[in-house]
């Protein structure tokens, strides 16, 4: 039967560093790459063996496929990686320090723009230091300038339905390697969470996520691989 594995990167430099990141580019910490190669090692012992990876464009997430792989012993399956499993663009506050800010605009504010279904953060300016619009890898791509969960979801479902689902509904075992709110978007999808409720649903880095899908493609509960 189809086997789903969501994955959150590993600790980030600016996870670390308390920092909002959304699209921006920070590479894994030591201990973030001790928790992907855990995840893997995991992954090997409970024998669940993904054939297939997704991740999106972003170092952390790549590097957290690839250590989690490779402790699995799976690093030569095909991947695939897409911007539309980036993490949610945090607009303007991309690299504000996530403290100073609670200090500066108040605790109940920054939870409505890291929290909220459908208030996006303010907007990053065209001249901002973070802007990504010379990156390469987004060549043809609309960046967005800031996005909410809802408009995160409104770019990961598509790609969930067109590329994801068909591979599972073969029978692979897919492993997504992603980042917080883009696998916020999925799990509410697939657990059926309301808009009210997601709020609550924070996904830990570096931590297994399995759903068993049945022969009609209907996802059963998600629970974590570390306590199966
Ligand atoms: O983009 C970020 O800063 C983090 O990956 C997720 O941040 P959040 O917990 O504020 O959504």
């Amino acid at each position: 039967m189809p086997k789903l594995i969501l994955v959150r990167h590993g600790q980030s430099q600016w996870n670390l560093e308390n920092r909002f990141t959304g699209w921006w580019d920070v590479d894994l910490t030591p201990q973030g790459v001790a928790e992907a190669t855990a995840a893997g090692a995991l992954l090997r012992e409970k024998g669940v063996l993904p054939s297939y990876a997704f991740t999106s464009l972003q170092t952390r997430a790549i590097k957290t496929l690839h250590l989690a792989l490779e402790a699995a012993g799976r690093l030569w399956i095909p991947e695939t990686k897409d911007w539309r499993l980036n993490e949610r663009h945090y607009g303007g506050m991309t690299g504000l320090d996530k403290q100073e800010t609670r200090d500066k605009h108040g605790d109940e504010q920054v939870l409505i723009w890291r929290r909220s279904f459908d208030v996006p953060p303010p907007v990053l300016e065209a001249d901002s230091a973070y802007d990504l619009a010379s990156d390469p890898r987004y060549a043809g791509i609309a960046i967005p300038n800031t996005e909410s969960l809802k408009l995160t979801i409104e770019r990961v479902l598509p790609y969930w339905e067109e590329a994801i689902l068909p591979v599972l509904a073969r029978g692979e075992t897919v492993i997504i390697a992603a980042h917080g709110n883009s696998l916020r978007a999925l799990v509410k999808h697939l657990s059926g969470i309301s808009d009210a409720d997601i709020t609550d649903l924070e996904i830990p880095t570096g931590q297994p996520i399995i759903y068993d899908f049945d022969a009609d493609m209907v996802p059963g509960a998600r629970y974590y691989l570390k306590d199966a």
